[in-house]
């Protein structure tokens, strides 16, 4: 008999100002994967038969072995032993996170092939095991953390001078880490993280500009070295962030100063037309129920977070894009709540 696994992953928003590849919060906004098992199917070099569904497809591969989901899945079950999947199976995705935003797409993906390559080959991977998997393909932790375990994470990779982590890439992108070849087995915990509170009562506002931008292009406008008093200042806030959005009763203008940054933000306002005018502009004074506003991730999605007037700070900040020069930068709106849940994955017994 066959079996069907269904895996949903959550989107993240990385870094929440100044926890740059330290904090993630997991987003209402899912990648679900669906695969079944075809007993009937003549096996095949991968065994895998892919396709997708929904707008967030276009142009990804389907070649189990240069898709980003699959991929993931076979490098994870090539490192336990099995060259493809144990048995013909069609994987189907349907992606709700839009591709190159900074809403963690690439992470989702990375967390659902781990997922899929331990449900398949019923490998019993723990999930500080898996995340030790998903770190050897995406280098920075705060989203495949965030995405793994929901909600508002915290996370670090051991020193990888004395520990074995791989290296926090700046300029590859994930896509090419995993072509260059084979990353290795993960040493053993490589990465940690902590779940930290988040009021209830905080909603993220998502506005989306309709361009991609390759975190990999996000990072590769980060300087190499920083002055002490740019790092002090990210970490005085980072250490106050933590606590701040898991008050019952959330202090605007204590969190709105702890979401600022000046280790990455910076350096990526001249990618993301409308970013200066943003972080500028408004505040809990100017604009009712705003608690903080970053960038999402490497961008170009700008994180709002919020208690209440969410639909009247979308349109405030979309405004600012509208104004643009050459006819502005058009974007979405979506309105998501900050969940709880990661990563899941139910398998069912097909009926005979
Ligand atoms: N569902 C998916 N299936 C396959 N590949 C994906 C998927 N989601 C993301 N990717 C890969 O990750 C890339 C985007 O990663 P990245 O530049 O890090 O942006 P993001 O901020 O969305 O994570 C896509 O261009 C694609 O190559
Ligand atoms: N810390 C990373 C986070 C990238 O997130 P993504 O959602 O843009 O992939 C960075 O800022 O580069």
């Amino acid at each position: 008999m066959g079996s069907t696994y269904t895996i949903s992953v959550p989107a993240t928003s990385a870094n929440i100002g100044p926890g740059f590849d330290v904090m993630g919060l997991s987003l209402s906004l899912y990648l679900h994967v669906t695969a079944h098992t075809s007993p009937t199917a003549t096996p095949s070099p991968t065994n895998i038969t892919l396709a997708y569904t929904g707008s967030n497809s276009s142009g990804l591969p389907l070649d189990p072995h240069a898709n980003l989901i699959t991929r993931t899945a076979l490098y994870v079950l090539s490192c336990l032993g099995h060259a493809r999947f144990p048995q013909p199976m069609s994987v189907h995705v349907d992606n709700r996170i839009p591709l190159g935003r900074g809403l963690g797409s690439s992470g989702a993906a990375v967390v659902a092939g781990v997922l899929l390559a331990n449900a398949v080959g019923r490998l019993g991977l723990s999930q500080q095991r898996m995340l030790d998997y998903c770190l050897m393909i995406e280098h920075h932790p705060d989203n495949v953390a965030a995405a793994l375990v929901g909600g508002f994470v915290a996370s670090y990779l051991v020193d990888v001078d004395r520990e074995g982590a791989p290296e926090s890439e700046t300029t590859a992108a994930p896509d090419t880490i995993a072509e260059d070849g084979h990353p290795g087995v993960p040493p053993e915990n490589i990465g940690h993280f902590l779940r930290l509170g988040c009021s209830p009562k905080i909603r993220a506002v998502a506005i989306i500009p309709q361009f991609e931008l390759a975190t990999a292009k996000a990072r590769a406008a980060l300087p190499p070295s920083y002055k002490t008093s740019d790092v002090v200042f990210n970490l005085q806030r980072l250490a106050v962030l933590t606590t701040a959005l898991g008050r019952e009763t959330p202090d605007p203008w204590l969190i709105y100063r702890a979401m600022e940054d000046k280790v990455h933000q910076p350096y990526r306002m001249h990618l993301i037309p409308g970013l200066p005018e943003i972080l500028a502009t408004f505040n809990p004074d100017n604009t009712p129920g705003l608690l903080g506003i970053c960038l999402s991730g490497a961008g170009p999605t700008i994180l709002a977070l919020a208690i209440d007037n969410f639909d009247e700070i979308a349109a405030k900040i979309r405004a600012v894009f509208d104004r643009q020069p050459d006819g502005g930068v058009e974007t979405v709106y979506k309105l998501l709540d900050i969940v709880s849940e990661g990563a899941t994955c139910i398998e069912t017994a097909d009926e005979e």
